[in-house]
Parts: C-alpha cells; sequence; structure tokens
C-alpha cells in the first residue's frame, strides 16, 4: 500500500461495519459483505486499514467503513463546512439504509437558507435566465423539465420570458408546497407544474424537449445530484433534446494561502506570548486533512495559469463514469511564491439551439463574477517555496464513495520540479488525498 503524506500512525481496535461488498484482489486483503462488524487494528495508510473479521487479518478500504462507536451524522450537506468532530459525535447513528442521507439532505433544502443563497448569487441566477432570454424563439411550444428546481426560478424565467407548451419543475424537498404558490402567485400556473418527488422517480405523461438543472456543487460533484440528472436524461430527454448545462469543467491551480495558512498553522508558534507549537500536528490534521469549501482565491494568488482537468459532455456522461474520473495537469510557475496547495473550481456551459443565439458560460473561478460556490482550497501539509519556470505537474482523481453516495475523494499527485527539464536542480514530490467528507 503507498505511503499518503498524511498517513496516520495510530493504532486502534475500534469496531467498524462494511458499508457496501468488497471483493479481495489480494492475498492479504479481507473481503467484505455489507453489514459484516471487524475490528480495525491499524490505520497505517489512509485507504487501507489493517483489521481483523472472523478470526482472520487482513486489509480492508477504508471508504467502505462506518465506525460502530463514532456516532457520525451530517447537520447537512450543503456548502459551507464538513460536520465538526463535535458534529459528528453529538449526531445521531447514520442509519446505514440511507447511503444518500436524503433526510439530511433534502430537509436542509426544505428552508429558504440555501435557496436564498442560491437566489442572492446573481452570477449563477442571471447565467440561467440569460439561457431562457437567448433561446427563447426555440422555446417556443417546447416542454421543459427543471429537475431540482428549488423556488422554481428556472421555471419561472421559462414561463416569464419564453412561450414554452410545458415546464415540469420537479422538487423532492418540501419547498415544493411553496413552489406551487409561487408559481400561482406569478400567474405561470397555465404553463409550469410542480412535481414532488425525486426526479429519477417521478411519472411525466411523454419525454421533454430540454433538461434544464442547476445541480453543480462544491468541486462540481459534491451530493452528486448529477446522477440523477444522467438517469432523468436516460428517461424522460427526447432525441436531440437539450441538456442544459451542456458541458462542465473542473478547473486547477497551485496558489498561494499564506492568510489561511498563517490563521490555521502559524498562530500556534506564539500566541499572547506563549509556545503552542505543539499543537500544530493536531492543526494540520484539523485544517488541512480535508478541502476548504467556499475559499476565495485572489487572482495574485494563482502561481500559474489555471488547467482544466476533467471536461465533462452532459449528453454523453454516464453514471459508471462518475465513480472515478481522473485528469492530468502540468504548470508552469510564472512568480516565485509559497506553493500552499491547489485551488478548484468549475465552469458550466449552455449552448444555444437558436440561430445566432449565443452559448452561455457560468465560470466560478477566481477571474469571474464571484458566486456561491468561490473556490475549493486543497491544503498541503507544507508550503513549498517555488521559483518562477519551476514545474509542478501530477495528477487529480475523484472517487466517489463507494457507500456514501454523495461523498467523494480527491486525491492530488504532485511532482515539483526546479530548473529545466533536462537540469532539474530539485524537487520535492507529494500525494494526499482530500475525503469530502467521508
Ligand atoms: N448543488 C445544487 N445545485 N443543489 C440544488 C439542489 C436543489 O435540487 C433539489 N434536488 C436535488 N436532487 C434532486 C432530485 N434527485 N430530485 C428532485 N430534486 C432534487 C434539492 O432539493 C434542491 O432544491
Amino acid at each position: 500500500m503507498e505511503e499518503s503524506e498524511n498517513a496516520e500512525k495510530d493504532v486502534c481496535a475500534d469496531e467498524f461495519v462494511a458499508l457496501s461488498d468488497f471483493t479481495a484482489d489480494g492475498t492479504n486483503q479481507l473481503s467484505l459483505r455489507r453489514g459484516d462488524r471487524l475490528v480495525v487494528l491499524s490505520r497505517q495508510c489512509e485507504d487501507w486499514w489493517w483489521a481483523e473479521l472472523r478470526g482472520v487479518v487482513g486489509y480492508v478500504p477504508a471508504g467502505h467503513l462506518l465506525q460502530c462507536r463514532l456516532s457520525t451524522s451530517t447537520s447537512n450537506l450543503s456548502a459551507d463546512s464538513a460536520p465538526s468532530p463535535e458534529e459528528q459525535q453529538n449526531g445521531q447513528a447514520q442509519d446505514l439504509e440511507d447511503p444518500w442521507q436524503d433526510e439530511e439532505y433534502f430537509g436542509s433544502y426544505g428552508t429558504l437558507k440555501l435557496h436564498l443563497e442560491m437566489l442572492l448569487d446573481q452570477s449563477r441566477t442571471e447565467a440561467y435566465r440569460q439561457v431562457v432570454l437567448n433561446n427563447r424563439d426555440f422555446l417556443r411550444d417546447k416542454v421543459v423539465l427543471d429537475l431540482g428546481c428549488g423556488t422554481g426560478i428556472i421555471s419561472l424565467f421559462c414561463a416569464q420570458l419564453a412561450q414554452p407548451a410545458k415546464v415540469f419543475a420537479v422538487e423532492a424537498s418540501s419547498m415544493a408546497h411553496y413552489t406551487r404558490q409561487l408559481v400561482k402567485q406569478n400567474g405561470c400556473e397555465d404553463v409550469v407544474s410542480v412535481l414532488q418527488g425525486r426526479a429519477e422517480h417521478i411519472q411525466l405523461p411523454h419525454k421533454v424537449d430540454v433538461l434544464v438543472s442547476e445541480w453543480m456543487g462544491n468541486c462540481l460533484l459534491f451530493e452528486f445530484m448529477v446522477e440523477a440528472v444522467l438517469q432523468v436524461r436516460q428517461r424522460w430527454l427526447a432525441e436531440g433534446g437539450v441538456m442544459w448545462p451542456s458541458s462542465a469543467a473542473l478547473l486547477l491551480v497551485p496558489c498561494q494561502a499564506h492568510s489561511y495558512y498563517t490563521e490555521s498553522m502559524s498562530f500556534w508558534k506564539n500566541p499572547y506570548g506563549l509556545d503552542f507549537s505543539p499543537l500544530q500536528p493536531l492543526a494540520q490534521q484539523e485544517f488541512f486533512s480535508k478541502p476548504k469549501f467556499s475559499h476565495i482565491l485572489e487572482p495574485h494568488n494563482c502561481l500559474s495559469v489555471p488547467s482544466v482537468v476533467l471536461n465533462l459532455n452532459m449528453y454523453t456522461l454516464t453514471v459508471e463514469d462518475l465513480e472515478e474520473m481522473a485528469g492530468q495537469f502540468s504548470f508552469c510557475v510564472n512568480k516565485p511564491g509559497d506553493f500552499h496547495g491547489f485551488c478548484a473550481w468549475f465552469s458550466v456551459g449552455f449552448d444555444s439551439r437558436q440561430a445566432g443565439g449565443d452559448a452561455v458560460e457560468l465560470n466560478t473561478g477566481p477571474f469571474s463574477e464571484p458566486t456561491h460556490w468561490k473556490q475549493t482550497l486543497f491544503m498541503l501539509d507544507s508550503p513549498v517555496s517555488v521559483q518562477q519556470g519551476d514545474s509542478i505537474s501530477g495528477s487529480i482523481v475523484l472517487r466517489r464513495n463507494p457507500a456514501w453516495r454523495r461523498h467523494m475523494s480527491v486525491t492530488l499527485n504532485w511532482t515539483c520540479r526546479t530548473g529545466t527539464e533536462d537540469d532539474c536542480k530539485a524537487s520535492s514530490v507529494g500525494t494526499k488525498t482530500f475525503p469530502m467528507w467521508r
């Protein structure tokens, strides 16, 4: 097993339960059946733990396990932060039968907080409005499905700015009750029908011409609402129908993060003249082992030109593709500085189906209008000093959590080289896996 940069060295004897089947593919691995209760003996590596099951010891994949003693829950899956250790400790035992955590997830969308955040995001909301405006002639007499309509804003744009034959506004949370009121309040009830339920389970009278959805989560995929979009595309989008967004891209850049590093790590050196440096390993684990959502990356903290590491075609992407996606990168450092980590964000494109109609792009990066997603920061354990002309190359792998279906991990592998390709003076190599959030 590869030693990861932040491998834990602790030895423990905690009881865990297998959340899903696993078939061993090596002599030193243990096969698991969902529900097996096993004892983890040591966690030498982030992804593979040494465990004992019915008297036999071997390696098991950590991502398939839920700790029995530690009660876990998520206050909600939304953007802003991973559940704190206290939330995990104080939460209710996670129901193993709910790998989508639907109760918390749709519960969090049944209140106004997240919908207000999305509606206040003018860059996001105006992008969808512009798509409708750019395609108003195309939309005439078409049937539209708005997947995860929330308050129904996109459906109302369609009914208000164009003349579709029908808009099915599908919303799984209890917000759907209020969405119906908003449709009536704005005089659109003859065009817009609000259906409450998971979009992948609803029945429609016929196929639709347009599948529009605002499904993007942090780092593009978190929440994995995109799975519902792909399932509904397969089942309800007519031949030649439109996907809005039509494409999605994940972008990455090596960056400085002095403020975050100072407040999370350097702070402990001498708060109020005291030496609190023994807390720095704990700070590294607590603040740098998971991604930082809603990070604001200032353009001047980019150490290179950003790079697209994933390109998704929403007409051909499959649910199976979502299990593991990888991208390569090779950055040329364009300024001296401290390489604290990587920042990721996404952009989505909306093709126009109208002659002469302009495509629309919603970019959530540091060089575009700010959005509520902001950027996602992946901190290295320790910064690396870099010079102009250095190279930072490697790969990013997004692995969907086999048990918790709205979660994933992001593994970054990088090599920093100083000097020219054939006269490499120094290099540092690193790899780190960030759970998001399990
Ligand atoms: N990251 C996002 N754009 N989240 C928007 C999520 C909105 O879509 C709703 N939603 C998410 N998944 C689904 C689904 N499978 N079916 C219906 N509504 C959904 C959710 O309740 C919320 O109103």
